[in-house]
């Protein structure tokens, strides 16, 4: 880690080069094929994990995106050898998880939703802890301390108990923990959870610089706008994986661009929209939406004839909540809800 450091203090913008590479062309770090699970307590309900299979290419980010209880972190129990394999298989960099669990651990660090930290040590005492456990000497880990706290912005914290620290800073602390015996692959479930916006952006910040060294993550999130970070997003439902692809591909696949009205009055809108112009809108809340063939003189023709009836009229582009909603029918707040 230490011949990365350069590299690690420039911030990353956030869309790794690879994307356009095809997916032949990168190595798996991460490779699921067929896995199902179910919890032994829940063998009347659908399985926790049914028929998944995927993969992350080595050097990418990639979201695996759901509402509660769509299996991500049955996923994650799996993939970090807390829970044995019954159906399929998976694979971190070639290492079979079922069979050889030991050598896989070697490759990745995993951080999980419930803090792991001591709140009453300091940061330095538990990055140590941690290093011990992964079996470092005391002089490597002392350095590995250092290597992993300087480029999180930690290394002044290390002598500060956690408990003094903010969410944000309680996640940095994992995330060196997780890095220490100097893993190519990070499992993170769902780190932004509890975090303001702010502390969120710069995790994404630093997910993206761990990506520039060279390591692999694999990050689990509820938020759309997460997801949209990312190089790959693997939308999961009901256990289930589906759809996957860079988010430019998965917003492609739902459509064109769209044209999206705010009316001064919603209730009448639809009315007169079809007098003046013959044209049916899809109606979201206080907005509506067109579809389908939208010629680049449309939004001006239909500001002109409809003028004081709008607030708003403008192109939008598809999103992740409306591929969502096209894969499973139902929007992603409702599933989200339902759990
Ligand atoms: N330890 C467990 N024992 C029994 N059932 C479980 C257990 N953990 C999860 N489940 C069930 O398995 C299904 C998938 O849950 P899982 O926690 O993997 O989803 P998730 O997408 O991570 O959701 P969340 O974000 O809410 O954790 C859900 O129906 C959940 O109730």
């Amino acid at each position: 880690m230490s011949s990365h450091r350069n590299e690690l203090n420039a911030i990353a913008p956030i869309k790794s080069k690879s994307m356009g590479a095809s997916p032949t062309s990168l190595s798996a770090a991460i490779s699921v094929e067929h896995v199902s699970f179910s919890y032994p307590s829940r063998k009347e309900t659908p399985p926790a994990l049914n028929d998944v299979s995927f993969r992350v290419d080595e050097g990418q980010i990639c979201a695996l995106l759901g509402p509660n209880g769509s299996g991500k972190s049955t996923l994650f129990r799996l993939l970090a050898t807390l829970l044995p394999w019954q159906q399929g298989t998976g694979q971190i960099f070639g290492v079979d998880l079922a069979h050889s669990p030991q050598r896989a651990r070697r490759l990745f660090g995993v951080t999980f939703q419930s803090p792991s930290l001591d709140t009453r040590l300091t940061v330095e005492e538990n990055l140590w802890h941690q290093g011990k456990l992964y079996g470092l000497n005391s002089v490597d880990l002392q350095q590995r301390i250092i290597e992993c706290s300087t480029p999180l912005g930690l290394k002044d914290w290390l002598p500060k108990t956690v408990e003094t620290l903010s969410g944000g800073w309680k996640r940095r602390v994992e995330l060196a923990k997780a890095l220490l015996h100097h893993p190519r692959l990070l499992l993170l479930d769902e780190p932004s959870v509890g975090l303001d916006p702010g502390s969120r952006r710069e995790l994404w910040q630093e997910l993206a610089r761990l990506r520039q060294m060279g390591i692999s993550i694999l990050v689990s999130t509820h938020l759309m706008e997460e997801a949209e970070l990312a190089d790959q997003v693997v939308i999961f439902d009901e256990g289930q994986k589906v759809a996957e692809g860079s988010p430019d591909e998965l917003t492609q696949s739902v459509g064109q661009d769209a044209l999206s009205m705010t009316p001064r009055n919603p209730e009448t809108f639809a009315e007169i929209l079809l007098q003046k112009t013959g044209r049916n809108a899809l109606r979201m809340g206080s907005s509506f939406r067109l579809e389908g063939q939208i010629s680049p003189g449309l939004v001006e023709e239909l500001a002109t004839s409809l003028g004081p009836e709008l607030r708003a009229i403008g192109l939008i582009r598809p999103t992740l909540e409306e591929v969502f909603l096209k894969v499973t029918g139902r929007t992603f707040e409702s599933a989200d809800q339902e759990d």
